[in-house]
């Protein structure tokens, strides 16, 4: 029996996610720092528990989509934390983009006190979140992956199993490093092509008429000439994305030159202020102004 599922976090993604399984006639329990963010989700189906304690004690099996490696442990270890709930029967599935250490220190506390865990990241911003298009990159604890298979089939279009834990999270912030070289890489050819005097829309129109044509490029180049980015993946996220994917690297002694080199520009535009806006307001640090003139 996995119902109720638990779900803590209710941010961007949190929401989305809860919002499909309640549209699949799930029975959810929710919690979230901020009380206020769980009201429209119990007015469409949901109950709102005391803490992640008390979140945990109702469910079987309990989700999380927390901003970062800190809050996924003081939620975590906290007061009423999740691990106040957990013993035998219990599973825990983080969803949080977090390190491989934060998770395996989750995990093991998890384990010890007799309950299941599976770190569970996604790829996929907010309208594949929406859209119940998430791609899970999970890890851990295997009897787990199949048992909470049915709410990933409603939230993702895609769920790997990865291995030990910490392999789930590796995975997620190389993909995401990948993604941020590549939104820099975009920016620079959008501000080159600016000081250069050439059209920023032809450029954008040659990206995608040949190899280099691809779903970030559609989305994120538009709102770069447009000087508007609405937020899907908040740029704080994704310059911690970096972070944790050059700490990896460090570990792992692969040296990552572009990736610092990118991970520089994310920290310059959350110094310049954009950290709360879509990672996409990186091209506005390059560039040195808000919009084009
Ligand atoms: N947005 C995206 O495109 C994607 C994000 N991710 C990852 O998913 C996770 C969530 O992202 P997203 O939903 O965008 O982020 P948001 O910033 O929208 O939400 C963050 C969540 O963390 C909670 N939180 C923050 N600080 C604390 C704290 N000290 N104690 C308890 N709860 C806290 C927030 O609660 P409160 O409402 O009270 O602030 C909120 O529920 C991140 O790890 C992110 O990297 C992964 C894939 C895509
Ligand atoms: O983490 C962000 C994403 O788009 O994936």
């Amino acid at each position: 029996m996995a119902e109720p599922y638990g779900f803590l976090g209710l941010g961007i993604m949190g929401t989305a996610m809860v919002r499909n399984l309640i549209k699949a006639g799930k029975k959810v329990v929710v919690w979230n720092r901020t009380a206020s963010k769980c009201e429209e989700l119990v007015q469409e189906g949901a109950k709102a528990g005391k803490s992640p304690a008390d979140v945990v004690a109702q469910c079987p099996i309990t989700f999380a989509m927390l901003a970062q490696d800190e809050v996924a442990l003081e939620v975590t270890f906290g007061p009423d934390g999740v691990l106040n709930g957990i013993k035998e029967g219990k599973a825990y599935v983080d969803a949080s983009t977090v390190g491989p250490n934060t998770s395996k220190k989750i995990s093991d506390a998890v384990t010890k006190k007799g309950g299941r865990y599976l770190e569970a990241p996604v790829s996929g911003t907010k309208q594949p979140a929406e859209q119940g298009k998430l791609i899970f990159l999970t890890a851990g604890d295997k009897s787990l992956f199949s048992d909470v298979k049915p709410a990933l089939d409603i939230l993702g279009s895609k769920a790997l199993f990865l291995g030990d834990v910490g392999n789930g999270a590796r995975m997620k912030v190389t993909v995401n490093m990948v993604m941020g070289t590549m939104l820099n890489a975009l920016s620079e050819g959008l501000a080159l092509s600016e000081k250069a005097g050439l059209s920023q829309e032809s450029l954008l129109e040659v990206l995608d008429a040949g190899a280099m044509s691809c779903g970030l490029f559609k989305t994120k180049g538009p709102e770069m000439l447009k000087g508007e980015y609405p937020v899907s993946f908040p740029l704080k996220h994704h310059q911690k994305d970096m972070r944790l994917a050059l700490a990896v690297g460090d570990e792992v002694a692969q040296p990552l030159p572009v990736a610092a080199a990118a991970d520089q520009n994310f920290i310059l535009a959350k110094s310049l202020g954009y950290g709360n806006e879509d990672t996409a307001a990186v091209y506005k640090a390059l560039r040195g102004t808000e919009k084009r003139v």
